[in-house]
This record gives structure tokens, C-alpha cells and sequence, in this order.
């Protein structure tokens, strides 16, 4: 895995720190005032946090395929707070909404759109949103599958974070993308828990800015 440089700035985040109860203190300062695709990579702090609290299980959900799960991560209250009080400093004051990837995107997306004060675009699996909806069909590193939106919940020009736990081949946010800006979102970064290097999945975003908070080799 690759630890990221510090972010400039950045609250110090860690599982030893103290979560404040909401309301508690003023809100944290953004922590880049540059363009996005100038900032620092995400806080090695992060990858720690997260790396501390992953589990790997073989041959799930079939043979070959090392699967990375985030429950541990979640079930751990603290570790979860720090990483999202983590992520809204890094993406405070240059996004407008966050689109989380079903299902443990929306994880994720919920409690960062919240904490920022920003509405969350569901990008979900085909077949769950009532029309009219747009969709994208796509192949995954086990088996294929389709995305949609509704289109009336992305605002025209909108500068758009996309978030998920995991970047494999990138057919989830390759096509996530394309709904997205196909509805008018300007899609100005991707956010991703794990990258699972050498599956394809950069190599499928061309030109995106991509924050990992863990990049795992190839294996
Ligand atoms: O880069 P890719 O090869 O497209 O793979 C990554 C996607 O695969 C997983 O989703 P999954 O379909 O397993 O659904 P879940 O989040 O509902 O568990 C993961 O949460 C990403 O969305
Ligand atoms: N290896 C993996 N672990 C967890 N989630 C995934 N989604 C796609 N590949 C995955």
C-alpha cells in the first residue's frame, strides 16, 4: 500500500483523536484554498485509519478475488467519524454535491455530504429508481452490471465528488461518471477508500483527479 503525503493544513486526524460532539466546536477551515486539482493528496493519517481497520477474506464472493471489507471501519465509531471529518476538510469549498456509488458508497456519501452541508446524488444498481431515469451499463471485476440516476437530482453545473470504497476495474465509476455529467454535473473529483492497483480501474478514468485514501499493488 502507498501512504499519502500530509495535507497541508489539514486537521490532525487519528484514531486517538477525541470525535467533538456536534456543535461542539466552530467548523473545521478547508483545507486547501487552491484549485482541487492543485491539492495535496489525501493525509497519511487517513490511510492508516483505514488500513487499521480493513479485513481481507479470500475467495469471496468468489474463487480468486481478495476481497477488502470495510465493516470493521464502519462498526468502529471513532475511526469512522476521524475519516469523514477527514474527507469534508479535504473537499470543503470546492464541491457542490456528493454522489455516492450504491451500496457502500452511500457509506460513505451520507455522512460527508451532511457534515458539509451538501445535498447527496444516489447513483444506484439498475432497476432500483422510479423513471425517469438514465443508465449505464458496465462490466465489473466479478460479473457485469448497470447503473442510473434521476437526472432532476443533479443540478446543471454542479461541481460533483464522487465517492465508493473500492476502485477495481472502474466500470462502476466510469459509468457513474458518464450518467453524472450526461445530467450536467461537472464531475471534479473521485474519491475512493481502496484502489486496487493493476486491475485497470485509473487507466478507465482518464484526466479525472482521483484521491485513493489506500492504494493496494497488484497482488
Ligand atoms: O471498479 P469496479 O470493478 O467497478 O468495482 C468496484 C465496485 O464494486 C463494488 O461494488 P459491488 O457491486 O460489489 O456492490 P456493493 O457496494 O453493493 O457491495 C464496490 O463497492 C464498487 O462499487
Ligand atoms: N476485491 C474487492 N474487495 C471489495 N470490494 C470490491 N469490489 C470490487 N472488487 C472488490
Amino acid at each position: 500500500m502507498t501512504a499519502s503525503s500530509p495535507l497541508p493544513g489539514a486537521p490532525s486526524v487519528s484514531s486517538n483523536t477525541p470525535v467533538p460532539s456536534p456543535g461542539s466546536q466552530s467548523r473545521p477551515v478547508r483545507a486547501w484554498d487552491g484549485p482541487l486539482d492543485e491539492a495535496p493528496e489525501l493525509s497519511g493519517v487517513l490511510t492508516e485509519l483505514v488500513v487499521d481497520n480493513l479485513r481481507e477474506i479470500p475467495d469471496f464472493p468468489e474463487p480468486g478475488v481478495l476481497f477488502r471489507d470495510i465493516t470493521p471501519l464502519l462498526a468502529n465509531g471513532k475511526a469512522f467519524a476521524n475519516l469523514i471529518d477527514g474527507l469534508a476538510a479535504h473537499y470543503r469549498g470546492h464541491i457542490d454535491a456528493v454522489a455516492g456509488l450504491e451500496s457502500r458508497g452511500f457509506v460513505l456519501a451520507a455522512p460527508l455530504a451532511v457534515h458539509l452541508g451538501l445535498g447527496m446524488i444516489t447513483v444506484r444498481k439498475g432497476g432500483k429508481l422510479p423513471g425517469p431515469v438514465l443508465g449505464e451499463d458496465y462490466s465489473l471485476e466479478y460479473g457485469t452490471a448497470r447503473m442510473e440516476i434521476r437526472p432532476d437530482t443533479v443540478v446543471a453545473g454542479q461541481r460533483v465528488l464522487v465517492i465508493d470504497d473500492v476502485l477495481a476495474t472502474g466500470g462502476t465509476a466510469a459509468a457513474s461518471i458518464s450518467l453524472l455529467e450526461r445530467a450536467g454535473a461537472q464531475v471534479v473529483a473521485v474519491c475512493m477508500l481502496l484502489e486496487l492497483a493493476g486491475l485497470g480501474g485509473r487507466e478507465r478514468l482518464p484526466g479525472r483527479r482521483i484521491d485513493s485514501v489506500v492504494t493496494f499493488p497488484a497482488s
